[in-house]
């Protein structure tokens, strides 16, 4: 596994996975460093097709900026394509892109990472690279991925099938930060780079791309295996402030102090820190459990008990947390939602995204449906398609019957997909917010109460709601985290 290309030789860049990483990932490479074609490749024929699109509403990944990146990069240094084994052997680069979901099977099932796609790619890798590759783990993968790869790649050099021009590799561990709905914020202004590997020209061929826009002193250069164990340990940190929060936000309720003064309170020590202090509904997105219940897998399979079960406990609070406001919408509502209307403001798992991977809507969604609730859903960027596939459900029609009036609620555990704020109101028993949309910050509440059935309640999981703008429509409000008095207890 030896004779790395020095720097300047990084001509031809294959990303394999056009998802939330490689898409967003790949456009900014390109658009910083124009001397490198970049190409992008997936089995995902739509994907790609939307990838390619003229029309940039239409990208499959929606993040603030990411349309003016492809805008300047697409065709010029950044190509979509389904062609996965040509890009593979033009590259003198593969990043490995693609998702590790937590296994549904087999052995680890529910916790460790499935990693069939990972090894996919690094057997057509193996297969269709020419020359020096370098490998490099975009993907978040569990400790000693590396490994698993490397023994691909090194039985494919060993094949009797290959000759002396036969590949050679270098692997190497590079997890990415970015956050969605700021991944192109993230990416051009990372706090770090991360580079793991074995062979220093191998690191400094990838430092040097990303030297193109990073400052040299945020390129952190460790051996593979910190590097893959500091992906899974960013994460679980970030998710345990949030169920650290929302764990005293309970207790406040409970007790009359308000979580967003307590989170103030300790956030100014600058040993605590200011930043994943918010409660909120429990964290979403398709990283934090599914990392967590990894490192989870990972601490038992190393024979340590007690530090896996630390760690799953974050993951239990937030499940409950996400539990328990269902059962608090059901218990304010008079204990039933038979014939009632809730207006779900929200379900992607956090703002400016459109995905809804792991989100709290969606457990919290199916408790309020299996209490027998009209869920009316607004979002203004997540698909209903998606929606129904999330909720296992398909939308309904309407709520209503037109023989009856339009005010007469029919169905039970049914949802409607609502085209605005107002519609989604209409009628409505409670409105829940659960994603931190700018819009629902600036809701008139006058205007909504009217459309509403009285005794009306607000429930803000998000705290963007103005509470006195509420209490002034005559309408019943709950914070998350606030048992203030002010708050209707
Ligand atoms: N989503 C995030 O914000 C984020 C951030 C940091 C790291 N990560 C990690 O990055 C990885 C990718 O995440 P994502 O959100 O981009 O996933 P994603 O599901 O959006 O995209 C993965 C893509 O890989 C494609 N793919 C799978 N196998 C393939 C193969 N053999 N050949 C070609 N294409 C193939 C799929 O079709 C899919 O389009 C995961 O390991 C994830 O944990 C995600
Ligand atoms: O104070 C906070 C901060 C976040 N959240 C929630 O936590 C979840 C995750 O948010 P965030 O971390 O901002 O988004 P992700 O896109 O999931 O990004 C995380 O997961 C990525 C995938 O691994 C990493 O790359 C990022 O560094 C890491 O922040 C969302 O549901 C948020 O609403 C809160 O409830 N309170």
């Amino acid at each position: 596994m030896s004779g790395s290309k020095s720097p300047a030789t990084i001509k031809n860049i294959c990303c394999i996975g056009a998802g939330y990483v490689g898409g967003p990932t790949m456009a900014v490479i390109a658009d910083r460093c124009p001397s490198i074609q970049v190409k992008v490749v997936d089995i995902n024929q739509s994907r790609i097709n939307a990838w390619n699109s003229s029309d940039l509403t239409k990208l499959p990944v929606y993040e603030p900026g990411l349309d003016l990146v492809i805008n300047r990069a697409r065709h010029r240094n950044l190509h979509f394509s389904i062609e996965v084994e040509k890009a593979i052997s033009e590259a003198d680069m593969v990043f490995i892109s693609v998702n590790t979901p937590t296994k549904t099977k087999g052995l680890g099932a529910g916790k460790a990472s499935d990693l069939k796609w990972v090894e996919a790619c690094a057997r057509q890798v193996a297969n269709f690279a020419k020359g020096h590759t370098i490998v490099v783990e975009k993907s978040t993968l569990p400790v000693r991925t590396a490994e698993v790869i490397k023994t691909i790649l090194e039985a494919a050099q060993s094949s009797l099938d290959r000759d002396l021009n036969s590949p050679t590799f270098e692997v190497l561990s590079n997890p990415e930060f970015l956050a969605e709905g700021s991944a192109i914020h993230d990416l051009e202004e990372p706090d770090r780079v991360l580079i793991g590997g074995e062979n220093s020209q191998a690191i400094n061929s990838l430092a040097w791309i990303y030297q193109h826009w990073v400052p040299e002193e945020k390129i952190l250069r460790t051996n593979v295996w910190s590097s893959e164990l500091a992906k899974l340990t960013a994460n679980a940190f970030l998710a345990q402030r949030i169920s650290s929060i929302n764990s005293i936000g309970a207790l406040c309720e409970a007790t009359g102090a308000d979580v967003r003064e307590v989170a103030r309170a300790i956030g100014t020590d600058s040993r605590i820190g200011s930043k994943f202090l918010d409660a909120g509904p429990g964290f979403g997105g398709s990283c934090f459990k599914k990392d967590i219940l990894n490192l989870v897998y990972l601490s038992r399979y190393f024979g340590l008990p007690e530090v896996a079960d630390f760690w799953e406990g974050v993951v239990d609070l937030n499940t409950w947390h996400q539990h328990r406001i269902s059962r608090l919408v059901v218990k304010k509502l008079f204990g039933t939602l038979s014939g009632k209307r809730v207006a779900m403001l929200g379900f992607a798992f956090k703002a400016n995204t459109n995905d809804t991977r792991e989100s709290s809507a969606i457990n919290i969604a199916k408790d309020l449906l299996d209490e027998g609730a009209q869920l009316s859903i607004h979002d203004p960027k997540v698909d209903p398609k998606q929606i129904a596939v999330d909720l296992d459900l398909p939308e309904s029609k309407s709520f209503v019957s037109k023989e009856f009036g339009s005010n007469e609620k029919l169905g039970e555990g049914i949802w409607c997909f609502a085209k605005d704020i107002a519609d989604a109101c209409s009628f409505a028993d409670a409105v829940l917010i659960l994603t931190e949309w700018h819009q629902y910050s600036q809701i008139d509440w006058v205007e909504i109460s009217k459309k509403m059935r009285n005794p009306a309640w607000v429930f803000d999981a998000r705290s963007i709601v103005d509470s006195e703008k509420v209490f002034d429509a005559g309408l019943q409000f709950w914070r998350v985290g606030d048992g203030s008095e002010r708050i209707s207890n």
